[in-house]
């Protein structure tokens, strides 16, 4: 049984590159890591037919089914597996089967609000969020969707400046408070060199943790 030693959030706004740093930093390290999508724990909206699910705000925290996450995730830090959902953007809705995972050493928490809940968040050893300008997170945005997510151009336009982007002023870039380090411009390698050594030393034991989360108010005093 393992019981992981190093949960990781990222968090940051659509298209900022949260996959992409999730994906470096760990790349060396083998199955020693397990990736939670917070995607995967958008709400399950099978009572909505498609059209109803196509017009639905995704980026407002009331999408997503927190307590799930709040649960599988500390079953995997007590180590024991979970059977996490998988999302389909195409069809707006969890697929019909879920997926094993086991716990890992390393465990990577991503999406848009991976910073956002309280008790997700005292559940993370190190909080990243990573900052992209708004124009390039659109560009890739748009690219994206159309390619890989089945979308429309005018469709990826509206959404954007109905939703995405109110709620990412609302609530995203918000959570970039609860961060103990800000990723500037996505997968800079300098940041992504740091953090894939310090995940390499966990996977192999001689990670050496000093520090302590300081208090809410002790973050206010230093300001
Ligand atoms: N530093 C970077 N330079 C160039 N392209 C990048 C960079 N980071 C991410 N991308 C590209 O931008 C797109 C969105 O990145 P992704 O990591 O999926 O963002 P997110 O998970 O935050 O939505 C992907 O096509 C990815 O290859
Ligand atoms: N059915 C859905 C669900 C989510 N989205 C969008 O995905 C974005 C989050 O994913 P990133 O990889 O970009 O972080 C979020 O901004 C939602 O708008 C969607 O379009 N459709």
């Amino acid at each position: 049984m393992t019981i992981p030693s190093f949960v990781v959030g990222i968090a940051g706004g659509t298209g900022a590159g949260k996959t992409t740093v999730a994906r470096l930093i760990t790349e060396n390290v083998g199955e020693s890591v397990t990736r939670i999508p917070i995607d995967n724990y958008y709400e399950d909206l099978s009572h909505l037919d498609l059209s109803e699910r196509e017009a639905v705000n995704y980026d407002h925290p009331s999408a997503f089914e927190w307590e799930l996450l709040r649960e599988q995730l500390s079953t995997l830090l007590e180590g024991r597996p979970i059977e996490m959902p998988v999302y389909d953007f195409e069809i707006h809705n969890r697929k019909n089967e879920p997926t094993t995972v086991e716990p890992t050493d390393v465990i990577i928490v991503e999406g848009i609000l991976a910073l956002y809940d309280e008790k997700v968040n005292e559940m993370l050893d190190l909080r990243l969020y990573v900052e992209t300008d708004a124009d390039v997170r659109i560009l890739r945005r748009i690219q994206r969707d159309v390619i890989d997510r089945g979308r429309d151009l005018e469709g990826v336009i509206d959404q954007y400046l109905s939703t995405v982007k109110p709620m990412h002023d609302q609530f995203i870039e918000p959570t970039k408070k609860h961060a103990d380090l800000i990723i500037p411009e996505g997968a800079n390698s300098v940041a992504v060199n740091l953090l894939e050594e310090k995940v390499m030393a966990e996977v192999h034991g001689d990670a050496v943790r000093d520090w302590e989360r300081p208090s809410p108010e002790t973050r206010r005093d230093r300001r």
